[in-house]
């Protein structure tokens, strides 16, 4: 049985106030597969990256990352896992390849080893030839690859991004999601690309879990989820799944 990339499972967790930020919320990410995370601002979606990559403790449920329980066993779950957080974490004044060369000592990964699988990421993202320049001197989609160079250097088998294309325009944000896709579909690393933005899903391959006020309202491939709400477009899907209305009303009236 293939053992899945992500699997969460009952996970609920309250800050402290009336409102849970997640509530019983499961899903899977299997490998290979591109899935978003679609929620409006305040659905919980950086609540549950903070839960799947242990910097929360859950009130309640399991993040399992390849079969490696986050809070049971951090150090085998983290070794699988890629995360590009929202906000840029690269040393601007270090140049490309000294960045990358920084996160493989971390990870314990010798300077040969690391030299080469830098050079292999960077190729596959088009950034070999910018390696030896200060990262200031890129623009904001070349930073992403870079980031997503370094999150893949200690070969996960899931890559974590969450609202990867905040502040790039069109033409990067084509190319970082085509990036992304070909790793799946090359290497069959699995993808949670957390997003409100409906136009970064490609209908025809993507998955995606619908999350609205703490909880799923939808998961699975677009063509399943459209079915199930009886929308033709997933744009359609995500406005009826995330209405203001309650869920239960909005069936009633349909
Ligand atoms: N540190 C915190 N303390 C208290 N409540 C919080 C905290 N962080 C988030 N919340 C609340 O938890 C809920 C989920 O927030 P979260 O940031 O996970 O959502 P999000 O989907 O990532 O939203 P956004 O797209 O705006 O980042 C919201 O009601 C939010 O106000």
């Amino acid at each position: 049985m293939t053992v899945p990339a992500l699997d969460v499972e009952g996970l609920r967790h309250s800050y402290g106030g009336n409102r849970l930020a997640l509530e019983d919320v499961g899903f899977r990410v299997m490998p290979g597969a591109f899935t978003c995370l679609l929620g409006p601002n305040g659905a919980g979606k950086s609540t549950l990256f903070a839960l799947a990559t242990g910097l929360l403790r859950p009130t309640a449920g399991r993040v399992h990352i390849h079969g490696h329980d986050i809070m049971q066993a951090p150090g085998d779950a983290l070794a699988h896992l890629g995360v590009v957080f929202q906000q840029p974490t690269l040393d601007l004044d270090l140049t490309v390849v000294q960045n990358l060369r920084y996160f493989a000592a971390l990870h314990g990964i010798g300077r040969r080893e690391a030299d080469r699988r830098i050079e292999a990421e960077l190729t596959r993202l088009s950034l070999f030839e910018r390696r030896a320049e200060k990262v200031r001197a890129l623009n904001g989609g070349h930073r992403r690859r870079v980031e997503i160079a370094r999150a893949l250097l200690h070969r996960p088998t899931l890559l974590l991004l969450d609202e990867p294309t905040v502040g790039l325009d069109i033409p990067a944000r084509r190319t970082l999601i085509r990036h992304v896709h070909a790793l799946c579909a090359e290497d069959g690393i699995a993808v949670l690309w957390a997003t409100h933005l409906i136009d970064e899903i490609d209908p025809t391959t993507d998955h995606v879990v619908v999350l609205h006020r703490g909880r799923v309202r939808a998961n699975g491939p677009v063509a399943a989820v459209n079915e199930e709400t009886g929308c033709a477009t997933v744009a359609e899907s995500f406005d009826r799944l995330t209405a203001a209305r309650p869920i239960a009303e909005v069936e009633t009236a349909a």
